[in-house]
């Protein structure tokens, strides 16, 4: 039978990545887009930004809505302190499974906890069964008319404290008009946009941080 892409990505990665090192994880997905067949992680140009976001955030907990392969959870993963925890939401169980071999590769399953479902039936769950009472950094990057939804039942959940930053990815392209609306006109964000481009393309796109001002 024939392979999907997510399962050729899974083979590049243990074919060319060293077990237990997240950067030659990162590198091996990258290389693979970039050469073979592209797939949508954030990529090296947009991950860059992430990198530095969560680097000056150093945060305890995080969550991740979109994980795909896998490639953002192990960029953030990689760069968070012990004790830190990443959860991801994935709703298509293929990407789940593949995403879940990835993350094993790179060593930092203890980081991250990869929960299958759809992220509107399981954020009103995180408090009670995931333990986490706020988030510090929630990155979006799953489905585009999503994002809108989800912010507004984060706030309702109270998974956002003061000073939470949303970061998400593809504002301008696949595109997230009435998200970006939103986090721009709300009193209670502060947005900044980062021009960057559509991973491993010239396409115009970027990131949208936003911090909640409670
Ligand atoms: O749809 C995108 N992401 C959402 C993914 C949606 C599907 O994968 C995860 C989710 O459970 C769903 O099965 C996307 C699309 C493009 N694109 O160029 O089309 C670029 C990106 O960075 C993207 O995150
Ligand atoms: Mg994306």
């Amino acid at each position: 039978t024939q392979s999907t892409r997510p399962q050729r990505l899974l083979s590049a990665v243990q074919k060319n990545a060293t077990r237990g090192d997240p950067c030659s994880v990162v590198k091996a997905i990258d290389q693979f887009c970039r050469s073979k067949e592209w797939a949508m992680n954030v990529g090296d140009e947009k991950g860059c930004i992430l990198d530095s976001v969560v680097s000056e955030l150093n945060p305890t907990t995080v969550l991740e809505l979109g994980t795909y392969c896998g490639y953002s959870t192990v960029r953030i993963a990689n760069l968070l302190p012990p004790h830190a925890k990443l959860i991801t939401l994935e709703f298509n169980p293929d990407f789940a499974a593949i995403a879940r071999q990835v993350i094993a590769w790179s060593g930092l399953e203890e980081k991250v906890q990869l929960v299958e479902g759809a992220s509107g039936d399981l954020i009103p769950k995180i408090k009670q069964d995931f333990g986490v009472q706020t988030f510090d950094l929630v990155f979006l990057d799953h489905w585009k008319d999503r994002y809108l939804p989800d912010t507004k039942l984060m706030e309702a959940c109270g998974l956002l404290r003061k000073g939470s930053i949303l970061l998400a990815d593809n504002v301008i392209c696949p595109g997230t008009p009435d998200y970006l609306e939103y986090v721009r006109s709300s009193p209670r964000y502060e947005s900044q946009y980062f021009k960057s481009h559509l991973e491993y393309t010239k396409v115009e796109d970027g990131l949208e941080k936003s911090v909640f001002l409670g």
